[in-house]
């Protein structure tokens, strides 16, 4: 063979284990990286001469769903161009990733989580693979982070600017305390530093045993953080909701649970979950009245195209035009009420991934 031919010999990509995951990835570098996820992709959607040259792009189509027998394998490939690793730093990298997960309602009733999946990082200049990253923990954080970026440039950052101090509380509501739930509950907890208070947080699940298995979480996560809120248990949906300022739906429900006389006149609603379609735990009577953000627009043509509200645009359009006074501000109306409609898309596994990747390298760097 020639010295030249191409071989393929080069050594096994690394396996980045579940509870690596957990040890490397922080909540607040992740609000990093899902913050230039959000900016790639709206930055990547305008018009090329009205692009920012110093912010990230992206390319990632819609995802495929393939239906199996106990549940759907989705395929999430996507590209990330010169975002920055951490936040301060000038450093620049470019990611292509996939994220290949799968949703098995089921598996809870064995003890499995009901989502499962690996992000694959390839480097972005020879298209080799070059880590695979446990995508459990990742996806509770990259899930839950998406919602407190959402929750903190539609709707915390402009409350803080009206308070003299430059601090908010909230009340928190998590309708769903599966493990997607318990994420965001345990995200908003510790963030507080740079978001916002927490000091109630109102739990509700269809089964309460597993509310109450949250309480037990969040009172230990109070010691940890050294936190002040009360944590209740509630019987309905409606208890759950009341007086909430932020709301987290996260449930695999096809009805709605949430309804607009459940709700404050001014409230956030991070609505997450995934029923046979993703915008069924809200009520009609909220879509009507509410201002819709969402994550990608290509992904809501296809998986929003039955919701019937006013969508306003993506939250990393929101984002790059904080600051910007000659760009119309898409900040939602004060005093009503905004929606967060997560899908979840590749680009923020590409950066999150990509950061437990290079944590992973530096972390092992004697070894290497
Ligand atoms: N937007 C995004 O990026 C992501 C969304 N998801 C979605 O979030 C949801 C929760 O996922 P996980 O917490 O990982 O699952 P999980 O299996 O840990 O929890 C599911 C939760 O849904 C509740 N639930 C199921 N059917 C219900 C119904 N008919 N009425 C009321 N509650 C019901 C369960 O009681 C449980 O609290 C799923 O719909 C999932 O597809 C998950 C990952 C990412
Ligand atoms: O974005 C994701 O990851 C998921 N979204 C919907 C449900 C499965 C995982």
């Amino acid at each position: 063979m020639s010295k030249h031919a191409a071989t393929n010999t080069r050594s096994r990509p690394m396996f980045i284990d579940e509870d690596q995951v957990k040890q490397l990835l922080d909540w607040n570098e992740a609000r990093y990286a899902i913050e230039q996820s959000f900016v790639s992709v709206s930055n990547q959607a305008r018009d090329p001469v009205a692009r920012f040259a110093d912010q990230p792009v992206s390319s990632q189509p819609a995802r495929t769903f393939v239906q199996a027998e106990g549940g759907v394998l989705l395929c999430m490939p996507g590209f990330v161009g010169q975002h920055r690793l951490a936040s301060g730093s000038s450093d620049r990298a470019s990611t292509l990733a996939c994220k290949l997960i799968t949703s098995f309602r089921k598996n809870a009733s064995i003890g499995l989580p009901s989502i499962n999946g690996e992000v694959f990082v390839f480097n972005s200049t020879t298209g080799k693979l070059e880590a695979i990253v446990e995508a459990n923990h990742l996806t509770g954080i990259r899930t839950a982070t998406a919602s407190l970026v959402a929750t903190d440039h539609l709707f915390l950052r402009p409350a803080r600017a009206r308070t003299p101090d430059g601090t908010v509380s909230i009340q928190l509501g998590i309708v769903g305390c599966g493990f997607q739930g318990m994420m965001h509950a345990i995200g908003f907890v510790r963030t507080q530093a740079a978001l916002a208070r927490v000091r109630v947080i109102r739990l509700w699940n269809r089964t309460p045993g597993r509310a109450t298995q949250l309480k037990e979480v969040l009172t230990e996560e109070a010691k940890k953080t050294g936190s002040n809120y009360s944590v209740f248990v509630c019987d309905t949906v409606e208890d759950c909701c009341r007086d909430c300022d932020v709301i987290v739906t996260a449930t695999g429900s096809s009805e709605p649970l949430v309804y607009r006389s459940f709700l404050k006149p001014n409230v956030h609603i991070n609505a997450v979950g995934a029923g046979e379609f993703h915008h069924a735990e809200l009520a009609q009577d909220v879509y009507d009245e509410c201002q819709v953000y969402i994550d990608h627009q290509e992904g809501a043509r296809k998986e929003l195209a039955t919701l019937r509200s006013n969508i306003v645009g993506e939250v990393g359009e929101v984002i790059l035009r904080e600051n910007r006074p000659q760009e119309e501000s898409l900040l939602p109306k004060p005093g009503g009420i905004s929606v967060f409609q997560s899908l979840g898309m590749a680009t923020e596994d590409v950066t999150v991934g990509r950061l437990v990747y290079e944590k992973y390298l530096k972390a092992h760097s004697d070894q290497m």
